[in-house]
């Protein structure tokens, strides 16, 4: 691209950045970072851009989640092998009751940075500057931990690094095998009402795969049997750090992002003429934009062909984050103006983002209800538009955490004070996360036969 260089975006107006003290350090940790290896492979950028493309043709879904804030407290073998083996439940659920391939992507190994609605946050009248993610500063209420620190960038890279290390293993290295499927179960999971259901499917697989092994298929000669393919990413905010591990790919002789295999740009800097659009211009990644409610048709179609002005199927993932009650009224027009326009986009529902609320007791919180009411809508305006509902993005966890009221334990706002541990926003749990893959497949069976 003309004109085009990984810092080009430092000519243009931007927000959501920290305003770090010490500038001299910020300048050479970004050096550091940019001769430091690159986190992904281009290759490996191009093979997910060919699954996107499928999605975009209907013939796969997509399923993208992870944590909200991934943290540097967190971070330990356990929370990373609990958060894919939650992944690969849900994936096969909608693999086996959707009928459909699923393409994987983990909000993972590198979501440390958060963008936030106000710039200071009050607590008993004392206000701070707002937490913005481990990757630059402490999430602790003190004036000093709210310091943006640049060394923070350099520990985000390293645990992103270890992170995707031991992703890269489960998933190649017999954890996501199809003969693991039930005991991909958490033992807390175990308790779950939805437990026989999941052993049932985990059953019908093991019938399955014993019928091919007798039929001469295997995980010898067929290899997706035993391992899989698994995708990192995260929302592209810091564009510093993004600038220093963007690479020239030595076979294409174009510019990646290798901070991970998908970035995206969040709601609150997705401006036309700002610096992430610019940036996101020259990647050749496959990319993401969250659609909130103010988006308007005439502007998304800009949007569109700013970030993807050739039309290439699998580049561009919309993200739609609208709210429950909202999307009904606000999707049909902009899915009908692209598809009279002929852009290929991917469409993907993030129920999460719109349906944000502070309950009687002060913890922000979703509901289950809510969420599965976003998703709902979502497939019945592809379905009524004829347009293709292709993926849900989750802010989700391993863990047994209380963050998001409902399910089929019927959380309830008392409950969220057991086990509410999530820096920023509120996560589905693993349970919650298995629910809803069987009423996501549902969906996906349906709309699949309505093609
Ligand atoms: O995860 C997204 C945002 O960072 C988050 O929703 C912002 O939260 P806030 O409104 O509390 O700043
Ligand atoms: C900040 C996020 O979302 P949005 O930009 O949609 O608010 C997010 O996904 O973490």
């Amino acid at each position: 691209m003309e004109n085009w260089n990984p810092n080009s975006w430092r000519q243009k107006p931007i927000v959501q950045q920290p305003e770090y003290p010490d500038a001299a350090k910020l300048t050479e940790i970004e050096k550091q970072l940019n001769s430091a290896p690159p986190l992904v492979f281009a290759e490996e950028t191009r093979s997910l851009y060919k699954q996107l493309a499928a999605v975009c043709e209907g013939k796969s879904f997509l399923l993208q989640g992870g944590d909200c804030a991934e943290s540097f407290s967190d971070f330990n073998a356990a929370n990373i092998r609990d958060t894919f083996k939650t992944i690969m439940q849900m994936a096969v659920v909608l693999t086996y009751g959707g009928k459909c391939p699923v393409v994987k992507i983990a909000r993972m190994a590198g979501q440390y940075a958060k963008p936030r609605s106000t710039d200071y946050e009050t607590i008993d009248g004392i206000s701070l500057p707002s937490y913005r993610g481990d990757i630059v500063n402490n999430f602790d209420f003190t004036p000093e931990a709210r310091i943006p620190d640049p060394q923070r960038l350099m520990t985000a890279y390293h645990h992103s690094a270890a992170t995707l290390n031991l992703l890269r293993a489960f998933a190649q290295g017999g954890l996501a095998d199809l003969h693991q499927v039930s005991r991909w179960n958490m033992s807390f999971v175990a308790a779950n009402p939805l437990k026989e259901k999941y052993q049932r499917l985990a059953d019908r697989i093991q019938d399955s795969l014993e019928f091919m092994e007798v039929c001469g298929i295997n995980s010898t000669n067929a290899p997706c049997i035993k391992e899989t393919d698994l995708y990192t990413s995260h929302e592209a905010l810091l564009l510093g750090y993004e600038e220093a591990l963007t690479r020239r790919d030595h076979l294409s002789g174009d510019w990646y992002d290798c901070s991970a295999h998908f970035v995206w740009i969040g709601e609150r800097t997705r401006q036309l003429d700002h610096a992430h659009i610019e940036f996101f211009k020259g990647i050749q990644n496959p990319i993401g934009v969250k659609i909130g409610p103010g988006m308007k048709p005439d502007e998304l179609i800009k949007l569109i062909d700013a970030l993807n002005p050739n039309n290439i199927p699998g580049r561009l993932t919309l993200i739609t984050r609208m709210g429950a009650d909202v999307l009904p009224e606000k999707l049909p027009a902009l899915v009908r103006k692209v598809q009279e326009e002929g852009r290929k986009v991917v469409w993907s529902s993030d129920p999460m983002h719109g349906n944000t609320e502070k309950a009687n007791n002060g913890y922000k919180t979703r509901s289950f209800n809510n969420i599965l009411r976003e998703i709902s809508q979502f497939f019945a305006v592809h379905k009524s538009e004829g347009s293709y509902p292709g993926g849900i993005h989750l802010e989700m966890t391993g863990q047994h955490v209380t963050e998001c009221t409902g399910g089929a334990y019927g959380l309830s706002e008392h409950d969220l004070a057991q086990r509410y541990r999530t820096q920023c926003d509120p996560r589905l749990n693993a349970d919650q996360v298995l629910e809803l893959g069987f009423l996501v497949a549902d969906l996906l069976k349906d709309a699949r036969n309505n093609r």
